[in-house]
């Protein structure tokens, strides 16, 4: 996937209170099987000015599944086998800095994962791989979109670290004070391991943190609730629709592979010998690194 003559696929990852993409040409919802097992629910496909793209809802129609239960191997995987080559996830995030006010949009170049219970990684016993996740998210589709924000008149901020907590409760006063102090942008649940994973996948990968609540540290403002996070996700949606619909034609125009690496990210990552490696495994990572094995 994305090399050259491979065709950019763009795979949208929705969150909270985004669980459509309407105005889809063709659309049509398919269920993607999994080795890793079930991803959040079927794949929406469909075309935006004759280009596919590939829709999935990341806590399921109806938001059934939480955080720490979210298949992020099988949602990966089966975007992946849907021809994805290219990922924007759009979530719903806290803000931790007073000029970060709810609405804006944060390209977020860097994490820091303080999760625990989750798979963490599509490689195991019997087949070993270091992928590198210095730059955790493409700076090249940060780029097209930062161009559509703007000329979508969306408040956006280029670059922010996005702290990934486990959840599903809410942070102490103290955590947040205390990522404030390690000066995070944004606090959110659900994009580790998810990153991690599109790149060990070879997919480019970006998180468009959208700004629902001050989280619980800013005085003037009221402790984060979920019907506070709805209400301005709402407000923000018809934003996300139309940065979509600017962005994936422009994506769509790629002749060659990610100039920043992400789809050549497994070269010389995976280290088991040949001999080594455990045949069931090579198989169930076909899809994911089947290039490279
Ligand atoms: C409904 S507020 C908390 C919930 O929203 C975010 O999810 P997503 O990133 O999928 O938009 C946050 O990470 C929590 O999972
Ligand atoms: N304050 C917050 N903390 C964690 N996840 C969030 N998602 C939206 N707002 C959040």
């Amino acid at each position: 996937m994305g090399e050259p003559g491979t065709p950019p696929v763009v795979g949208v990852i929705g969150g909270s209170g985004v669980y459509d993409i309407e105005g889809l040409k063709n659309a049509q919802w398919r269920k993607v099987d999994s080795p890793f097992g079930d991803p959040s629910d079927e794949l929406l496909t469909g075309e935006i000015d004759g280009q596919k793209v590939v829709f999935l809802p990341r806590h399921g129609r109806g938001h059934r599944i939480p955080p720490s239960r979210l298949n992020f191997r099988a949602n990966i995987d089966a975007l992946k086998r849907a021809g994805v080559t290219e990922i924007l996830s759009l979530s719903a995030v806290g803000s931790l800095k007073e000029d970060l006010p709810p609405g804006t949009f944060v390209l977020v170049d860097q994490f820091i994962d303080r999760t625990f219970a989750r798979e963490k990684s599509f490689f195991d016993t019997g087949l070993v791989a270091h992928v590198s996740v210095a730059e955790p998210t493409c700076g090249r589709l940060a780029g097209v979109v930062e161009a559509a924000a703007r000329a979508e008149s969306i408040s956006v901020s280029r670059g922010g670290a996005y702290l990934v907590m486990e959840g599903p409760q809410f942070s102490t006063r103290a955590e947040s004070e205390l990522y404030r102090s390690w000066n995070c942008d944004v606090i959110g649940m659900t994009n580790m391991p998810e990153a991690k994973l599109a790149r060990e996948a070879e997919l480019c990968y970006l998180t468009i943190g959208m700004v629902t609540d001050y989280d619980c540290w800013h005085e003037e403002h009221d402790a984060v609730s979920v019907e506070q996070v709805i209400k301005v996700l709402m407000d923000n949606a018809d934003k996300a629709r139309a940065l979509v619909r600017r962005v994936v034609p422009q994506l769509a125009g790629r002749a060659e592979a990610c100039d920043h690496g992400c789809h050549r990210a497994l070269e010389n990552a995976v280290i088991t010998r040949p001999e080594a490696r455990d045949g069931a495994m090579v198989e169930r990572l076909q899809a994911v690194a089947g290039r490279v094995l």
